[in-house]
């Protein structure tokens, strides 16, 4: 019993692997309580750790052998040096991160040997200073921000890596957790959601893109439609029309939505002031068919306000300086600095980035989602006359006198914006000056004081911007927009890159809706990861020691109110407020501290009455009540409407009529509208138009979508809070991981039983990992008992231990699915090779007895041929013969005759011999013989 008591306790210290500290180089884990209870001086902090390490008897014994010196250095805080005496190394206790380790490099935080935070930690540690940005946590991606260009990661070759592989077989990356979502949409027919977390500047919008570039490359390749050098869109019935494809569309449109939507910030150059919700449509052969996109709440204050070193949105800037001469007399545009809503920060620049080049870039981009030279000349007015619109100035002798125009530059200014916008200078200063109010007697205008006239103008220059803003976005939509998109898309991708968690020193309207944000995102991610996974393994009944983690239902139900008193939560109380004549904030912050006092999450501190705090699930933030109502009221007042509706200008005329907030993606609309029909009589006119409630509702329309969406996250890390590339800072990064949940999911991925099938799946799966592969490919997939044995028997020819058989699912342990696709992927691989070589083998033999008639052919065709030469061969020895012999006949004649002849000559020769004789003999005869000659 007390043994077991005692390995509890060694448990509760070293996580999983206690027998692994016994041993040099093992790693000690300092729980954070027991050096919380301490001073922060070193001293009281070595105590902290001693006392931590000599609580176990095993341990101390441990140290005693090994750790040689104990030293206490100063290293990002206080930093304990054990020098172990035969290893000579150095382990570390960190103050922040309170562990005593060696450094890990583990592409997968499951396959780490110590599961705590300060394991976690010195792991992404390790990885980050060799340049491995990317770490797993089961299929959860960790992205630490390098915060230096990283060139090599982002190649055609990476990615060509990661194509058509499964999730870890391939180093950490983005583009794996791209092609896994690609791979289970098309396999597994569900929709699938990128989640991308992090705070500001952590590299979400960076990562986001990769993830786009990434399935954009994988659509092109499956799809492999490219025609004369120019990619076009693959309709479903296999059409092409010309033109950019769509994938290539989306990605140009980050260019035109960052420079009107991000701006310079304190903790990022390039931050998104706006959530982004971009849904890919794939075909059922992985081409793109559509996309849309759907934005949420765009930081519309800073068009008005920024403070240094803060910069306005891009645009400004870049319009401001990147104009061409023509341009700048058009829009009658000066430097920067001499605008008044941008002269309110001193920062005009954008660190390494060019104004004039992001400004070429922009108006490219409008050329590739398809507006118009009109168009693109209407969207340039409305920024140029925003920027004049900040230049009207006001006077007033007193609170209650008449207000004015300031001065002369003042009333050019006026005449500027009323110029571009197309509209009657007097019917502008008429809008800005005075509020119409409806009397039961008709309606009266009332002249504005000083400080309503700023307002005013303020208030129309951030509603003529944010409607412009949307408006483009709808632009980029209708250019993007799903062919088919009536139809049911099992087949689609979203990615999702949402402003983080938000903690300032003062926190008002904004950080209440990015925190609402994030709390319903954790609350999915917790659902998802944690919730869910215990659940099933309760529901399955496995075996499993449930892991404790907080909900923040409660914080939920504060900032929208419980289902069983909708109107006690903070948002509400805003929109009450904001209904209710004459109330002011400091109303709104009484109102909000006697109803939510009782909520645990609520604080209200006694000596600042605006100010409030919610425990959050990152932390706590302090909010002010200050402005809370001004900017949760959001409708176009109705002289700003008629305005924007009087321009001769048909695109700014367009922005008076556009309803607020709708430019959703065609899903979202829908469910909108589905929502508004059914509890239209249920909701007041001013609730629809209040920022918050419209904010909850495109939350809860995300929130629907995501939860039929298979989820995969990427969490990113900033690890430190100077974005240096280089630096790792342990307490500022710890933050984040407990921010972003990533701790307890890595807990619960390597202790519980990450992967789980269906009996049925997993036969179908990896039936011919079994000895019978044929008895098992037949067996009825319907017969549960009969899946179940065959999961058996797979598993025991595999030799895998410890996984656990659900009631309905296998479930099993890190690790062992990548065995089994492992052995699954070899056995195929060798049965394509035998597929190959059997194909190859007929072809060969086909191959053969063909070439062999063939030959059989040749040979028949060369002897025929040698025949015929040796015939004529033959023929013609045989006409030579002839020859010879007529030669011969008539050499021989020729001979025959000269031996004829002679011989003749001879004999009558010889005769006239014997007649000469016969002469001599007788004169007469010798004288006739004489004259006969
Ligand atoms: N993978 C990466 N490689 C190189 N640099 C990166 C990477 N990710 C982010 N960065 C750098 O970090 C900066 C901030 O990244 P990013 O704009 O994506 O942050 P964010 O989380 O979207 O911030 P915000 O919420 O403010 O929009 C980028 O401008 C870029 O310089």
């Amino acid at each position: 019993m007390q043994q077991q008591q005692q390995q509890q306790e060694q448990q509760q210290i070293f996580g999983r692997q206690t027998a692994d500290v016994f041993h040099v180089g093992a790693k000690i884990w300092v729980p954070r309580r027991s050096v919380r209870r301490q001073s922060s001086r070193s001293d009281g902090v070595l105590a902290a750790a001693s006392n931590a390490i000599f609580r176990n008897t095993a341990l101390r014994d441990w140290v005693a052998g090994v750790v040689k010196r104990v030293d206490v250095g100063e290293v990002e805080g206080v930093i304990l040096t054990v020098e172990i005496a035969e290893s000579k190394q150095l382990v570390r206790i960190d103050t922040e991160g309170c562990y005593l380790q060696n450094e890990e490099d583990v592409a997968d935080l499951v396959d780490s040997d110590f599961l705590h935070e300060p394991g976690v930690l010195s792991t992404l540690k390790v990885r980050y200073q060799k340049a491995e940005i990317y770490t797993f946590s089961g299929t959860i991606l960790i992205a630490v921000n390098p915060h230096k260009p990283c060139p090599h990661l982002y190649t055609q070759q990476q990615m060509n890596l990661y194509h058509s592989k499964t999730l870890g077989e391939q180093p950490p990356h983005v583009y794996a957790i791209a092609e896994h979502a690609f791979q289970s949409m098309l396999i597994e027919n569900q929709r699938q959601a990128i989640l991308i977390s992090g705070e500001s500047g952590a590299g979400k919008t960076e990562s986001a893109k990769m993830v786009m570039q990434y399935l954009a490359h994988r659509a092109k390749q499956d799809n492999g439609f490219i025609k004369n050098g120019e990619c076009g869109r693959m309709h479903n019935n296999g059409s092409f029309q010309g033109a950019r494809p769509i994938e290539e569309q989306v990605l140009e449109s980050n260019p035109l939505l960052e420079a009107f939507g991000n701006a310079k910030t304190m903790r990022n150059n390039n931050s998104s002031r706006f959530g982004k919700f971009v849904e890919m449509s794939f075909g059922d052969y992985g081409f793109v068919r559509g996309a849309s996109i759907a934005v949420f709440l765009l930081e519309r204050s800073r068009v008005v306000s920024i403070n240094p070193p803060e910069r306005s949105y891009h645009i400004f800037y870049q319009l401001t300086k990147g104009a061409t001469q023509h341009q700048q007399q058009k829009y009658r545009l000066k430097p920067p600095e001499q605008f008044r809503y941008l002269a309110q920060s001193n920062s005009f620049s954008l660190g390494d980035r060019d104004d004039v080049e992001e400004f070429r870039k922009t108006m490219e981009a409008m050329r590739i989602v398809g507006l118009t030279e009109l168009e693109q000349d209407s969207v340039l007015r409305i920024v140029a006359a925003i920027l004049h619109l900040g230049d009207v100035t006001f006077s007033a002798e007193d609170q209650d006198s008449q207000t004015h125009l300031a001065n002369e530059q003042a009333e050019q200014a006026a005449r500027n914006c009323a110029d571009l916008l197309e509209v009657d200078v007097e019917l502008l200063k008429k809008g800005l000056l005075s509020r119409s109010i409806d009397t039961p007697h008709g309606r009266i205008h009332k002249p504005l004081n000083k400080f309503g006239a700023e307002e005013s103008r303020d208030a129309f220059s951030k509603t003529l911007y944010s409607q412009l803003f949307e408006w483009l976005v709808g632009a980029i939509n209708r250019k993007i927009q799903m062919l088919g998109s009536g139809e049911r898309r099992p087949h689609t991708i979203g990615i999702l890159d949402i402003y983080g968690f938000e903690s300032f020193e003062s926190n008002s309207f904004e950080q209440l809706c990015i925190n609402l944000a994030n709390e319903r995102l954790q609350q999915q991610f917790n659902h998802h990861v944690l919730q869910g996974e215990q659940q099933q393994y309760i529901n399955e009944g496995i075996k499993w020691s449930y892991v404790e983690f907080i909900d923040n239902q409660d914080c939920l139900d504060l900032l929208e109110g419980s289902k069983s008193n909708p109107r006690q939560g903070i948002f509400p109380l805003i929109d009450e407020a904001c209904r209710l004549p004459n109330v002011t904030n400091s109303d709104l912050a009484i109102s909000m501290r006697t109803q939510l006092k009782n909520m645990t999450r609520f604080e209200s501190p006694k000596r600042d009455q605006s100010a409030f705090t919610i425990d959050h699930y990152a932390g706590q933030v302090h909010y002010t009540t200050d402005q809370l109502i001004e900017k949760n009221r959001d409708y176009i007042v109705e002289e700003h409407k008629s305005i924007i509706t009087s321009s001769a200008n048909e695109l700014i005329r367009k922005l008076g009529f556009q309803q607020i907030g709708g430019n959703q993606n065609a899903e979202l609309n829908k469910r909108a509208l589905q929502r508004s029909n059914s509890s239209r009589s249920a909701q007041s006119a001013f609730k629809l138009t209040s920022v918050g409630y419209r904010f909850r509702r495109q939350l809860q329309d995300l929130s629907d979508t995501l939860s039929e969406c298979q989820p995969l996250y990427i969490r990113c890390i900033k690890p430190n809070p100077q974005s240096q590339p280089g630096e790792f800072v342990f307490p500022f990064v710890l933050g984040q991981l407990h921010a972003l949940g990533v701790l307890v999911a890595v807990r619960i991925a390597c202790a519980g039983f990450p992967t789980r099938k269906t009996y049925s799946t997993f036969v179908k799966r990896y039936y011919m990992l079994a000895r019978q592969q044929t008895k098992l490919k037949n067996i009825n997939q319907n017969d549960f008992n009969e899946c179940k044995t065959c999961t058996v028997k797979i598993l025991q020819h595999m030799e895998i231990e410890g996984f656990q058989m659900g009631k309905t699912k296998l479930f099993l342990r890190a690790g062992q699915l990548a065995i089994l696709e492992a052995a699954r992927g070899r056995l195929l691989n060798i049965s394509a090779t035998r597929i190959q070589a059997c194909c190859k083998r007929h072809q060969a033999v086909k191959r053969y007895q063909l070439v062999k008639h063939y030959i059989v052919v040749i040979q028949c065709c060369y002897r025929g041929f040698k025949g015929r030469q040796l015939a004529q061969q033959i023929r013609k020895e045989r006409a030579a013969l002839t020859i010879q012999s007529c030669y011969k006949g008539y050499v021989a004649r020729q001979k025959y005759r000269r031996i004829i002849s002679a011989v003749r000559i001879q004999r009558a020769f010889r005769r006239y011999q014997t007649n000469f004789c016969l002469a001599i003999i007788s004169g007469q005869q010798t004288c006739d013989f004489f004259f006969q000659l």
